[in-house]
């Protein structure tokens, strides 16, 4: 976007930035909302309890407070927002209608709290979001009109894309979203892996390529929160994220719909690619909205690299 004479483009806030781009008011208007949202979603991180909910998600798994409270906070957002039909949460068991189907509607899949474990021994976290026009939220990934995530770190920061460049704002003392990266770009290849999952579950394929990143001198930088660790490899522009399919595990443990997608989209319109070991994880047509799949998401020469491995066994 240009920037106007004597203005730093470090100014550019984001709903300015989202003016510049070709998408419907619509669309600027929920993404706002989200960043909004996610200004809830901080506090409770910061400030809220960090014990259990005593229910379970549609994985089974134990909700934390704070999975059910990001959630609320989400939902009631995106439902006031008056733009959104569907919605879709990795806590929730069901697809939400906020309201019927009607031209000019979004529907939203998002994890409104990865790697909420990590926030008892302070380590970043995040929140991730997909968008697709309409109201089909079981479509490709590569249909989404936008995706991002807000990382809740030492800063926090926004990155998006709506399909044409990825950007990155970070909240100022007004806790206000500025423009702080535009048209972030990956390299070819990079030296440094996060590979999530138990070692001694990986097949032999996997085991080999972890062997070979070691032998190349790769740094092993590896969070175990989903959000920190594709920024930066996104950030650095270099490296690979990877959560394998585990011996008895066969789709790994990311979430296609709240965690792959969004991801993929943003890390291939940076320049890199992600795959679930067989095709483009942007590809994948998912059947249920818990579905799952391996990920090797980063610079492309990494990914293909990961395939050659993998796939020779
Ligand atoms: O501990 P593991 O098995 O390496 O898994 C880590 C992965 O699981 C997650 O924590 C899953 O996300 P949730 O916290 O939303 O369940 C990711 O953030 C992370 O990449
Ligand atoms: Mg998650
Ligand atoms: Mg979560």
């Amino acid at each position: 976007m240009p920037t106007a004479p004597g203005q730093s483009k470090f100014q550019i806030d984001l709903r300015r930035h989202l003016r510049g781009q070709n998408i419907s008011d619509n669309l600027i208007h929920l993404i706002c909302e989200i960043a909004e949202a996610s200004k809830y979603v901080i506090n409770a991180v910061r400030t809220g309890d960090l014990g259990v909910a005593g229910t379970s998600n549609l994985y089974g798994e134990e909700q934390l407070a704070l999975d059910v409270l990001s959630d609320r906070i989400m939902r009631k957002r995106l439902i006031h927002s008056g733009v959104v039909c569907n919605i879709a949460s990795e806590e929730m068991d069901e697809i939400y209608q906020a309201q019927a189907q009607a031209d000019g509607l979004y529907s939203v899949a998002y994890d409104p709290l990865d790697g909420s474990s990590l926030v008892d021994v302070n380590l970043a976290v995040g929140t991730i979001v997909s968008i697709y026009e309409g109201c089909d939220l079981l479509q490709p990934g590569r249909n989404q009109v936008c995706a991002m995530y807000i990382l809740y770190g030492p800063r926090v920061s926004l990155v998006y894309t709506v399909g044409d460049g990825v950007h990155e704002f970070t909240m100022n003392n007004l806790m206000e979203f500025t423009l702080t990266r535009e048209n972030i770009r990956m390299q070819p290849e990079g030296n440094i892996y996060a590979p999530g999952g138990l070692r001694n579950k990986y097949a032999p394929g996997v085991e080999k390529f972890i062997q070979h990143l070691e032998a190349k001198g790769c740094k092993l930088r590896y969070s175990g929160g989903f959000v920190p660790d594709i920024n930066q490899v996104l950030m650095k522009g270099k490296g690979l994220f990877m959560y394998p399919a585990l011996n008895g595990s066969p789709n790994g443990k990311l979430r296609v719909l709240f965690e792959l997608n969004p991801m993929a989209f943003i890390i291939e319109h940076a320049g890199g690619s992600a795959s679930n070991g067989q095709i483009p994880i942007l590809d994948i047509v998912p059947e249920s909205l818990d579905q799952r799949a391996p990920i090797y998401i980063g610079c492309k020469a990494d990914v293909e690299q990961a395939m050659s491995f993998v796939n020779a066994g």
